[in-house]
Order: C-alpha cells, then sequence, then structure tokens
C-alpha cells in the first residue's frame, strides 16, 4: 500500500490529469488480464501491441490510476511521463521501498557465458557463507525457493518483486543475467548494479536487434547506467572481458571503478599457465590480491574465462582468493552446459546449450582437441529467432565436426523445412537432415564408435520442444541417456 502522491515523487512526469491528494494504491501492473482492484496500471509500448490500448479494461477491474505517454479516456486519474517503461521501472522500485539498493546486485552481460558465469558466483558465495538470490535463464532461486522463468530478465515489475523477495529473506548477494532485450526494453532501469560483468559480444538475436551495432548499444547500457541509483556509497565497478575486440566500447561506456580480466591481453585478472585435459583445466590466476592455481573439471578456454569473470567480481565482492579457489575445483558445472552422459558407452555423449555460431564453434574446437575418434553434431535454429545465424551455425558444424545432423530445436510458428532451408541454402559440405529431434538423437548415437564423441546442440537444460504454439517434454539428456540404455540391453 502506497500513497500515490509519494509514487510520483520517484518518476518524472509533466502532467496528471485530476487530483490524486487522498489517493492510495495498492498494486502496480503493467497487464490488464491480471490488473486488480487498488493497482495502478501502466501502459507499456509492446513489440507486439500497445498497451494503452488496455487501460480502460484494466480500469474496469479497478485500476485507480493509470500511467501513459498518452492521453488516454478512462474516468481515473492519468499520469502523463515520456517513457512508460522507465516510469515502471521507477515506480516499481519505489513500490516495493527500492531493494536492489539495499542489496550487493551482480549484473551479468554478454552474448554467451552469463548463465555460466552466475552460477560460479553463486557458487563462490556458498562457499563464502553468504546468501544468495540469482535470476536467469533457468530460474530463479532466492536462498533455496525456486520459481519457474518465462524470460532469461524478467520484466521490471516481477524483477523488483523478486528484489523485495530477496530482501525478506535476508539475501546478501543477488546475481542476475542481463539480456539485450531487457536493456533495450529497459526491464532493468530501476536496478542499482554494484559489479556489472561483460562476457563477449558475438552474432545473435538480429531479429530483434536492428543490427550488430544497436545490439552493442543495448548490451553496453548497462554499463552506462553503473552508479545511476540513489545509493551512492559503495563503489561500482565494471568487470571488462579485455581479450573482447568490443573490450574498450564497454570501458568507454561507464565513468565508475574497472577490473578486467582475460588471457592474451594485459588484464587485472589474468589466466596464465593454462592447460587442458580430459578431465578439466589448470592454470595460474593472478589477480591484484595475489596469484592462485586453479584446478577445475570444467573444460574449454570459454570455462576459463567464465571463471576469470566470476573470480573478478567475487574478488570485488571481498571473497578471498582461497574459497574462489576451493569453488573452482568443486564445481560440477551448470544443467545443460558441457553435461556428460555416462550410461557406460564407449564413446563420449555432451548436452550443450550452444545456439549461437560463436558457442557452438567454441564447444566443437574443445571437443576436437579431446576426441581421438570422429565428432557428430545435431543442432537446430530455433524458430522466430534470428534468421541470419542459421547458415552460420550450419557451417560451424559442418567445418568443425565430422557429421552434422540437423534437426528442430523450437521451430515455434515457422515451418521446420524453413528453417533448414535458411541454414543450409548458402552452405558448403555435406549435412544430413532429421527433422524429429529424438530421431535424430538415436542416430547419432546408434553410429558413434569407441572414441567418438557426439555433441547434443542448443537446448541444454530445456525440458521442451516448442511447435506451432505448444510446448511438447522434451530433454536431451533424458532422450540420449534412454537411447543409451535401450542400446546396452539391445546390442545391434
Ligand atoms: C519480444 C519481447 O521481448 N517481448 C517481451 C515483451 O513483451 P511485448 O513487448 O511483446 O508485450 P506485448 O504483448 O506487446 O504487450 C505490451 C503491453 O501490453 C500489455 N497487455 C497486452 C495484452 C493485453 O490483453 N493486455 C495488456 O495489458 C502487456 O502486458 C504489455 O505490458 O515484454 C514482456 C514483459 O517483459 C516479455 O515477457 C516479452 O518476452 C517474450 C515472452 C520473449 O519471448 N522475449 C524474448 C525474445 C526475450 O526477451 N529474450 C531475452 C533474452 C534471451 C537470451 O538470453 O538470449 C530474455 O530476457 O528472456
Ligand atoms: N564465455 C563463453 N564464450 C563463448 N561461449 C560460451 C561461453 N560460456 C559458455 N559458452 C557456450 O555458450 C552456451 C551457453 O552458455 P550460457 O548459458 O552460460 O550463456 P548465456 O549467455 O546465459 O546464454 P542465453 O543468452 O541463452 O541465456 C554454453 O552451452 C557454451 O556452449
Ligand atoms: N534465450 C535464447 C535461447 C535459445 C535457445 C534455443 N533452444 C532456441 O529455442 O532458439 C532465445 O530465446 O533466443
Ligand atoms: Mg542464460
Amino acid at each position: 500500500m502506497m500513497k500515490m502522491k509519494k509514487l510520483l515523487r520517484f518518476i518524472p512526469f509533466y502532467k496528471v490529469t485530476q487530483s490524486i491528494t487522498d489517493l492510495t494504491i495498492t498494486g502496480l501492473s503493467m497487464d490488464s488480464r491480471t490488473t486488480g482492484p487498488g493497482d495502478v496500471f501502466v501502459c507499456l509500448r509492446g513489440v507486439d501491441v500497445d498497451g494503452h490500448r488496455f487501460a480502460r479494461e484494466a480500469v474496469k477491474k479497478g485500476a485507480v490510476a493509470v500511467i501513459a505517454e498518452e492521453t488516454v479516456d478512462v474516468t481515473v486519474p492519468v499520469v502523463l511521463v515520456n517513457d512508460t517503461s522507465r516510469a515502471l521501472a521507477m515506480a516499481a522500485s519505489a513500490y516495493y521501498g527500492s531493494p536492489s539498493e539495499h542489496l550487493h546486485v551482480i549484473g551479468v552481460t554478454g552474448t554467451n557465458g552469463k548463465t555460466s558465469i552466475t552460477y560460479l558466483l553463486e557458487e563462490i558465495f556458498h562457499e563464502h557463507k553468504k546468501r544468495t538470490g540469482i535470476i536467469g535463464t533457468i530460474q530463479v532461486n532466492i536462498a533455496g525457493e525456486t520459481f519457474p522463468v518465462k524470460n532469461t530478465t524478467p520484466d521490471a515489475l516481477t524483477l523488483q518483486r523478486y528484489f523485495h523477495k530477496m530482501r525478506g529473506a535476508k539475501v546478501e548477494k543477488a546475481i542476475m543475467e542481463v539480456s539485450s532485450h531487457a536493456l533495450d526494453q529497459g526491464r532493468v532501469y530501476g536496478c542499482d548494479f554494484d559489479i556489472a560483468v561483460f562476457t563477449n559480444l558475438t552474432q545473435d538475436h538480429l531479429d530483434y536487434h536492428e543490427n550488430f551495432d544497436d545490439y552493442l548499444r543495448a548490451k553496453s547500457l548497462l554499463f552506462a547506467q553503473l552508479g545511476n541509483g540513489y545509493n551512492k556509497e559503495r563503489e561500482k565497478f565494471a568487470v571488462i572481458n579485455i581479450d573482447s575486440p568490443l573490450a574498450k566500447k564497454f570501458i568507454r561506456s561507464t565513468s565508475q571503478g574497472l577490473l578486467t580480466y582475460g588471457i592474451h591481453e594485459q588484464a587485472d585478472v589474468k589466466a596464465e599457465e593454462y592447460t587442458m585435459t580430459e578431465t578439466g583445466t589448470t592454470f595460474i590466476m593472478t589477480t591484484p590480491i595475489g596469484a592462485v592455481s586453479i584446478e577445475s573439471p570444467l573444460m574449454g578456454m570459454f570455462s576459463i574465462y567464465n571463471m576469470l569473470a566470476a573470480a573478478s567480481a567475487a574478488i570485488l565482492s571481498g571473497v578471498p582468493l582461497e574459497t574462489i579457489q576451493r569453488s573452482f575445483q568443486q564445481t560440477s558445472g551448470v544443467k545443460g552446459r558441457f553435461e556428460p552422459v555416462r550410461e557406460g558407452q564407449g564413446f563420449g555423449v555432451v548436452i550443450d546449450y550452444a545456439h549461437t555460431p560463436d558457442s557452438l564453434k567454441n564447444v566443437l574446437q574443445t571437443l576436437r582437441d579431446l576426441c581421438k575418434g570422429s565428432i557428430t553434431v545435431v543442432v537446430g535454429c530455433g524458430g522466430d529467432r534470428d534468421r541470419s545465424k542459421r547458415p552460420l551455425m550450419a557451417q560451424m558444424s559442418i567445418d568443425y565436426a565430422d557429421l552434422a545432423i540437423f534437426t528442430n530445436d523450437n521451430p515455434r510458428s515457422e515451418e521446420p523445412r524453413q528453417i533448414f532451408r535458411d541454414m543450409t541454402t548458402p552452405i558448403k559440405g555435406k549435412y544430413q537432415i532429421i527433422e524429429d529431434r529424438r530421431a535424430a538423437i538415436a542416430y547419432a548415437l546408434k553410429q558413434a564408435k569407441s572414441g567418438d564423441i557426439v555433441l547434443i546442440a542448443g537446448k541444454g537444460h530445456e525440458t521442451y520442444q516448442e511447435i506451432k504454439g505448444t510446448r511438447y517434454h522434451f530433454d536431451d539428456c533424458e532422450v540420449a541417456r534412454a537411447i543409451l540404455k535401450e542400446m546396452k540391453e539391445h546390442p545391434p
């Protein structure tokens, strides 16, 4: 419950159509389908529809005021603002008592590695005996209580509600993935980040962003907003992958503190003398507070980058190097990220969430270094997503694997045949198309010989296959296990 007059102190507005002196609100809403009595309805200009169209419906359901960018025909007071996304983020933060200012918030952005880094950080903080809240692609977990997610980064209202919940659960460290969509749509505008981490920027989401520069601009907003919150007591830091060709652009976006990490360029947190074996990676990590040797079961160069990013944010959060070292040694990785499936078969099976050209290349390169036999990749491209990444992913598969099998990966509203056409029209080399994902996985596993590796890419932790608006249960790991068991029971 809050006085409308008080809420307006936190929002830049230019006009209120009626007196709000005695108005008390009991909630905020951005969706007329769930608006309740006492709510303030905020009209968002969406990607699909304009929320202004639903103001009257929201008022019918009991909204006592509306925040809008243009006049709407309703009987309740209308607060006119220039940007309702911003107004919603600020109002939501204010309504829940500016929770992010009281939490230590770490935001991670970039094309690949966000989920992996947030989970590495969660493990480090647990090792350091801190209570955590994590928000990202897989789920939300607030001090052990989990919630399913629709987006990697929730809308501003849901986000502030989670921060509020975190405060109630006495969380000390809030760790979240920040997607480019979220930055572009102002979902995180009301967040006071303490640390912002940049992983890397390669092609993805060019269905949503006009071009790569627009994608870059969205990602850099996280760094531009660092330090904008009211809490000026704590110093804010940008943690930047200095090996990225775009590092300078991100560094220039912020006026706050800076910590760089990398392997090749001069960096504050650096990996030296790295080795990679079938059982993991080792390296010496040099940092501003000393050097430490790291031994981790995580595979691939990209995992070293993820560990450096997590270590940098942890160091800035006051975690001792020995704690970070222990945590990296004990980690078992994240569900669906380079996850091995072992059912006693004589060849390797790896489930991985690579769904961009760069991540697919990284994973296949890592497997190439480990594999004594042939590599088979089973992969598809999501429907209603970036079409221009399709041929790039297909070409990577052909170039880096010995056998490329293209299959469905959430075709959504698109015709699978069109997706395969987009993947294969401009590419060179051999491939097979097996539309049904289960059949594709079965084929890949059945043709594998001792010493080979089968990579099942693109869906990682996902437990569904979305076809024409329906989500069918589908879990790469579960399917691969079942087929391997059957192969053991009924050998050819
Ligand atoms: C394309 C996109 O990003 N869409 C997101 C966006 O929805 P939208 O702008 O399309 O909403 P809309 O349907 O146009 O509606 C506009 C407004 O009218 C309201 N409305 C609508 C209908 C109605 O009857 N009444 C009503 O009040 C809506 O509540 C909304 O406030 O805002 C919603 C709330 O924040 C998001 O849930 C939704 O994500 C959709 C589900 C989505 O698929 N997004 C993907 C592309 C996405 O955001 N992905 C990123 C990154 C993934 C990655 O990490 O690679 C993510 O963060 O998840
Ligand atoms: N630092 C990295 N650089 C390049 N590729 C990576 C990196 N870390 C992980 N990957 C690859 O990208 C895949 C996705 O990793 P992760 O889920 O951590 O990324 P994300 O940024 O959270 O992705 P999303 O945008 O879908 O949420 C992994 O399965 C792996 O193949
Ligand atoms: N967060 C990403 C996930 C893609 C995963 C892949 N399985 C797909 O469905 O395209 C997206 O929504 O673009
Ligand atoms: Mg993620």
